[in-house]
């Protein structure tokens, strides 16, 4: 089955969050920034991402059963203090669509960004079609000026079928970890893979598109490797372990499923992850950036080896980690991270 129609619209919806998500990050005022419930920071910008995505979405593909699974939802901005951030959101959408275009309409209200942005409470599941949305995934990354990507895969019978990743502070050329790249003036990249048809990466203004490959190298000696830039995200002792495998380079830290999409094209050749104990990770998260890799000729795996399982709802259900590499590396690299596994459960048992 082909996906070209969803793939066109997606895309386009990614494009559009992701120029207002650069608007934000040029001009981030401390009172955008909000703190949810579990304390992770929240920015009007991913509110307005998300509502837009939904909207760009719904116009492009009308359907009567449209379904999503994203971050964020309405609750914060229904609340008393809510309506100042809720009508900013509102200006920042509107603006976004009305400079884009492409759609005839008159300026959306609060109650429609609100609706918006609770389309996104589906909890997916093994049945039908259902969108899978992170509107800013690495909101610190965001925050500190950093890599962060829209992340919008879809769905289909519990499969991931396509997956697009903006990653608007990534560099068209490889990042590498010798050169520090200035953020300022780029045009971003934007990675899109349907099943079956490989992985391509544009320029996010539009520029043509190139098929990207996963790097092919077999030599763990060569091999660079990706990790969380937060601490607290993925255990850094642990990935360095994977040493012993004759890695030599020291771990790019960048931020967001813009790993999975420089990886995507052979920037480096390892990604590895392990949150802390008792994380669970979300489908947002992984979705987009797992088929970018794979079509892109890489393999994800959790630490038992196992393909990652998008159907069981809102959650990945895991055993610990992460894994990303190519299909030669894996192997060996799996070994490694498990003899590493086993050996810190014996040193500290409540990892
Ligand atoms: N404790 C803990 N452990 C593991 N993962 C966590 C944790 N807390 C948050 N998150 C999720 O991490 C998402 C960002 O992941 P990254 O790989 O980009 O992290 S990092 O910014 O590179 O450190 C981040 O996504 P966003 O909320 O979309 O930014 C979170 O969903
Ligand atoms: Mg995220
Ligand atoms: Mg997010
Ligand atoms: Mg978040």
């Amino acid at each position: 089955m082909s996906y070209e129609k969803e793939l066109k619209a997606a895309k386009k919806a990614a494009s559009l969050a992701a120029q207002l998500c650069q608007k934000v990050q040029k001009a981030l005022l401390q009172s955008d920034v909000h703190s949810k419930s579990d304390k992770s920071p929240v920015t009007v910008a991913d509110y307005g991402s998300q509502a837009l995505v939904s909207f760009v979405l719904g116009k492009e593909l009308p359907t009567a059963s449209f379904s999503m699974v994203a971050e964020e939802d309405s609750a914060d901005l229904r609340k008393d203090g809510g309506q100042d951030t809720l009508e900013r959101i509102t200006k920042l959408i509107n603006d976004t669509l009305s400079s884009d275009g492409s759609y005839d309409l008159s300026p959306l209200s609060g109650e429609d960004v609100l609706t918006a942005i609770d389309s996104g409470k589906s909890e997916g599941g093994p049945n039908g079609r259902h969108w899978v949305l992170d509107p800013i995934d690495g909101t610190k990354g965001f925050l500190r000026g950093d890599q962060y990507a829209i992340a919008l895969a879809l769905l289909d019978e519990g499969k991931v079928v396509l997956g697009v990743l903006a990653c608007p502070n990534l560099p068209l050329q490889p990042i590498g970890n010798t050169e520090k790249h200035s953020l300022q003036n780029q045009a971003g990249c934007l990675f899109f893979a349907e099943v079956g048809g490989g992985t391509h990466m544009q320029s996010l203004d539009g520029s043509l598109s190139t098929k990207v490959h996963v790097s092919s190298t077999v030599n763990p000696a060569e091999a660079s490797f990706f990790e969380s830039y937060e601490a607290a995200h993925s255990l850094h002792d642990l990935s360095s372990s994977i040493a012993t495998l004759g890695v030599q380079a020291p771990p790019v830290r960048i931020d967001s499923q813009a790993k999975y999409g420089a990886l995507s094209r052979g920037d480096g050749a390892i990604y590895l992850r392990f949150p802390h104990k008792g994380y669970r990770e979300k489908i947002w998260d992984h979705a987009a950036g797992c088929i970018v890799v794979t079509e892109a000729g890489g393999v994800v795996t959790d630490a038992g080896g196992n393909p990652l399982d998008f159907s069981k709802g809102r959650f990945l259900d895991l055993d610990t980690g992460i894994i990303v590499t190519n299909q030669k590396l894996m192997p060996l690299l799996l070994k490694a991270v498990q003899d590493a596994l086993s050996e810190s459960s014996q040193a500290t048992p409540s990892l």
